[in-house]
């Protein structure tokens, strides 16, 4: 059976820029545009030529698209002049593009209100608009916003715009539920009925806004009724609640029967494979956290906790994945909780290149440790490096590289050479290597900081290993157990290879949970890297200052 076309059109760099807390600059929206053309979507909505500085140097030098037909954005001619002597419309005529998307208004509550001119004005405004476009050579077409809103309140008016500009030329009219607030029954049913009064579903595209959660929902449903172009947003960016997401699009229509049978889109399924790395890479250049939670491409898209879970994924992963997480670029992650059975706790030891007979009883005496010290506040699931350390620790395979003798921090306000009142910490630890009592003093802008400084000053032996340590990041968490606060400290270490790992204290003491964390992070260091175990029993023996 021949599939039918469906074309996809990203608007990251136009809607998505109107995402609150997004400024894109020339050099993003050049990196962004790249990765959606290797990425394989048909229209690139780079910005509004002539709207503000930036989008005016972007379109002033054309990005370099393999594929994609790279578009500007802007509004219908303003009633009562010509289109030729519009100059918001000139600004994206002068631009060089292969497509051009004007917004109209389809609701004529809006014509009424926001344009303050009369339906046939408004109607003269696409027509005389869309034929100035397709006069520069440019694949015309019309966002019709807020269809959806204008064809319950006036149908007649809202499908006389489309009408007017797919007659005046237009490729596409685009429905638009530019405030978001309908639900998918009524897309369905709305376009449904706009096909069924004879225009063409493959003129037609769908441009939905997530305020009710149902953008990507809207957009199938759209979809199914009969449009074949989707309009959407790298991880859903755009005005208010945002757009429909691309990032979970794209595999919808490729991986799920009802559509791969139907249409084809552009995107391959070995392009798919990069899908992950584009979400994050957004994030990376947008420099925000990636949700965790995004469909397809977050991090617990495909990561398992619950022991029944796990156990059936290692048995086949289809038990409990909709779909490989490789075909998305992204990968499976079997967590370690107390939510945990013994198939976590093999699957996690497998993760770690750690080799043990299934039926050991140290499987399970690991498992049941696990959870007493999930009680007790800890959190394995994502602090592996410490989940690591524990299991080799049971299995005998840690040395005991350093024994703490003690340590002890100051935290000082006072006035520093410059006259200026500051907070200073300071920190002595007195460390056990060889069988020689090391005495170290750190300082720091906090007592952790400080604690590290001097943890790390001197470690005999050890100390080249450690050198390329640093912190990356460092959260604290409160936590209540029975009627006492205590603190969970979860660090991200990093060293000059590039590797990552991290580490969990627990403490009613946030210094002491602190310092769990770090001198687990530099045990870990220590294993991995195959640092020498000590040749002498930890004892005090000389002081070294
Ligand atoms: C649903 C959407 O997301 S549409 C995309 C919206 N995106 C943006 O607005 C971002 C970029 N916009 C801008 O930089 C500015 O709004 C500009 C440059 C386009 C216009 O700026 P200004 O000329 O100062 O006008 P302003 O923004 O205050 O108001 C918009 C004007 O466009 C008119 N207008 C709005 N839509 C249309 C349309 N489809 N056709 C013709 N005129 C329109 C409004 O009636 C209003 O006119 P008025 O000033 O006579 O009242
Ligand atoms: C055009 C557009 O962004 C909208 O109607 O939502």
């Amino acid at each position: 059976m021949s599939r039918e076309r469906l074309y996809l059109f990203d608007t990251t760099l136009r809607d998505g820029a109107q995402t609150q807390g997004v400024d894109f600059s020339v050099e993003d929206k050049r990196l962004i545009a790249g990765l959606l053309d290797e990425l394989g979507v048909d229209y690139i909505e780079g910005g509004y030529p002539g709207a503000n500085p930036t989008d005016t140097s972007f379109f002033g030098e054309r990005p370099a698209l393999k594929r994609a037909k790279f578009t500007a954005f802007g509004m219908t001619k303003r009633a009562g002049r010509s289109a030729s002597n519009d100059p918001g419309l000139a600004a994206i005529l002068d631009a060089d593009t292969d497509a051009v998307c004007l917004v109209a208004k389809s609701w004529d509550f809006h014509v009424r209100v926001a344009l303050g001119v009369t339906n046939e004005e408004n109607l003269e405004s696409i027509e005389d608009s869309v034929k100035a476009v397709a006069a520069k050579g440019r694949e015309p077409m019309i966002d019709c916003e807020h269809f959806f809103d204008g064809y319950k309140a006036n149908r007649a008016y809202a499908l006389s715009c489309i009408r007017t500009a797919l007659d005046a030329g237009a490729r596409w009219a685009v429905l638009c539920d530019t405030n978001g607030g309908t639900l998918p029954d009524e897309v369905e049913r709305i376009v449904g009925e706009v096909i069924a009064s004879g225009v063409p579903g493959d003129r037609l595209g769908i441009h939905a806004h997530n305020d009710t959660e149902n953008a990507v929902a809207n957009s199938l449903a759209a979809i199914r009724a009969g449009v074949r172009q989707v309009q959407g947003t790298l991880n859903g960016l755009g005005e208010r609640c945002g757009n429909a997401n691309i990032v979970s699009l794209i595999p919808t229509l490729l991986l799920k029967k009802e559509y791969a049978d139907r249409f084809e889109i552009a995107v391959s399924l070995e392009r798919l494979k990069t899908l992950t790395h584009v979400s994050r890479t957004l994030d990376e250049i947008l420099n925000r956290a990636p949700n965790r939670y995004a469909p397809y491409v977050g991090e617990n898209a495909f990561a398992s906790k619950a022991g029944i879970h796990v156990s059936a994924i290692l048995k086949d992963p289809a038990t409990y994945e909709h779909v490989p997480p490789e075909c998305v670029g992204n990968q499976r992650k079997i967590a370690v909780s107390d939510q945990a059975g013994r198939s976590n706790i093999l699957a996690a030891l497998e993760e770690a290149g750690i080799k043990i007979d299934p039926k050991d009883s140290r499987v399970q005496r690991l498992l049941d440790e696990v959870k007493e010290r999930e009680f007790l506040g800890y959190s394995y699931d994502g602090a592996g490096a410490s989940f690591e350390l524990l299991a080799r620790r049971l299995l005998g395979e840690v040395p005991e590289y350093f024994v703490i003798e003690s340590f002890r921090v100051l935290v000082e306000r006072r006035y520093n050479a410059a006259g200026e009142f500051v907070t200073v910490s300071e920190a002595t630890v007195k460390v056990n290597v060889d069988a020689d009592l090391l005495i170290s003093v750190g300082e720091g802008n906090g007592p952790v900081n400080a604690l590290d400084q001097a943890l790390r000053k001197d470690l005999g032996k050890y100390s080249p290993y450690i050198e390329d340590l640093r912190l990356a990041d460092f959260k604290v968490r409160i936590l209540t157990s029975g009627t006492e606060a205590i603190t969970r400290v979860m660090i991200e270490s990093a060293d000059g290879k590039g590797n990552r790992w991290f580490t969990v204290g627990v403490s009613p003491n946030i210094v002491d949970a602190s310092f769990q964390a770090l001198v687990d992070s530099i045990t870990y260091k220590l294993l991995r890297d195959g640092a020498p175990a000590p040749v002498k029993p930890a004892k005090k023996m000389e002081v070294r200052v």
